[in-house]
């Protein structure tokens, strides 16, 4: 069972009330709404930049109305996720119930997404080694805070790069988080019908079974490492008989020559940090949910600073070989249901 669990001691301070905003205060904030506001448009609606009055930059999510859920469920989820505070994640700042209008609040991000970086020709000169490093880092502590340091257990259900805002210093920023749990169909169970994700991403248990659990996420943390890692994207099909990038990072993997799979341009990065990346992004993506790592075993792993982190990674190298299972493919992950 997945859910948040309530805590009956909060203080009064966090109600729903403290973090409803009024609709015309928005409405200004956003020019009307209007098109050159618009930061894009997701699954769950349009984002749109604006400015409070007190000068305060927020991104506004305005949720494709249709399927939302009832107005005392949604207050009590908003209520929940706007609670959850880390540097990794982007902070909820509240919501906006007008009619059928459901409206919510977030700090903005001023950098874009981090797909529109590593994929860029250009862009993606600003993102050396050091700086995906970190970035993978911190997007696992946020993961991880989600999974187990938050007072509610939050599995994620579309990590992906377009969901890892950067700030001004380039720190990631995961948003979406909670987000299928708005939604009235969501059953907050780890079985559901409603599958809530993007393909490439999502877990092949998740894709075929729609069963979810933190080792799904687990599973799209590996494939946004190896994105990062190698600046291919997931879907793009490479190597020389132009397989997808889980296939062909297992086959250099395999092959002895793993560190062909850096993105060239991050040559002059530290091979071990490197090595690391690439066990823990093969390790996230096994087929086999049980065998993949839970996100505290991956900040041991990919913190240099730790003895337990070196011995891990020492470790895990005959681990990551002995697994010779099959490699998922785009093929096995085809089959939504
Ligand atoms: N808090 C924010 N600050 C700045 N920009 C944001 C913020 N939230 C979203 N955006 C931008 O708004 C756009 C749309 O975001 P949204 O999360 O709705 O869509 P998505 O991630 O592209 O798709 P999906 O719904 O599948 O996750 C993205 O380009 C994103 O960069």
């Amino acid at each position: 069972m997945v859910g948040y669990l309530i805590d009956e001691d909060e203080d009064e301070d966090d109600n729903a009330e403290a973090l409803q905003f009024d609709f015309n205060t928005i409405r200004i904030a956003t020019d009307n709404f209007s098109s050159v506001n618009k930061l894009g448009e997701g699954g769950f609606g349009a984002v749109y930049k604006g400015r409070l009055q007190n000068g305060k930059d927020i991104a506004v999510k305005r949720l494709s109305t249709n399927s939302v859920q009832g107005e005392p469920q949604f207050k009590n989820e908003v209520r929940l996720l706007a609670r959850l505070q880390h540097r990794n994640l982007v902070r909820l700042l509240g919501f906006c119930l007008d009619g059928n209008e459901r409206l919510l609040i977030y700090e903005f991000v001023p950098n874009l997404s981090l797909d529109r970086f590593i994929f860029d020709p250009i862009k993606r000169l600003r993102l050396d080694w050091d700086t995906r490093y970190k970035i993978i880092g911190a997007i696992a502590r946020g993961i991880l805070y989600l999974h187990e340091d938050s007072r509610y257990r939050i599995i994620h259900r579309d990590l992906k790069t377009a969901n890892i805002l950067l700030d001004e210093e380039m720190n990631p920023k995961i948003s979406d988080f909670g987000l299928a749990r708005l939604f009235a169909n969501d059953q907050s169970q780890a079985d559901t019908g409603r599958v809530v994700g993007t393909l490439g991403y999502m877990a092949p248990e998740y894709t075929r079974r729609g069963h979810f659990s933190t080792k799904s996420d687990v599973y799209s943390f590996g494939v946004l490492v190896l994105e990062i890692i190698s600046g291919q994207k997931i879907h793009s099909w490479i190597g020389e008989d132009g397989e997808d990038l889980l296939t062909h990072a297992w086959k250099h993997w395999m092959e002895g020559t793993a560190l062909d799979l850096i993105d060239p341009i991050l040559r002059d990065g530290s091979n071990g940090e490197m090595m690391t990346c690439i066990q823990m992004g093969l390790l996230c993506v096994q087929e086999n949910v049980a065998k993949r790592p839970t996100m505290a075993l991956i900040i041991l792993i990919s913190n240099p600073s730790s003895d337990s982190g070196n011995l891990l990674s020492t470790q895990i190298f005959p681990l990551a070989v002995k697994i010779q299972q099959k490699v998922p493919t785009f093929e096995h992950t085809m089959c939504l249901i």
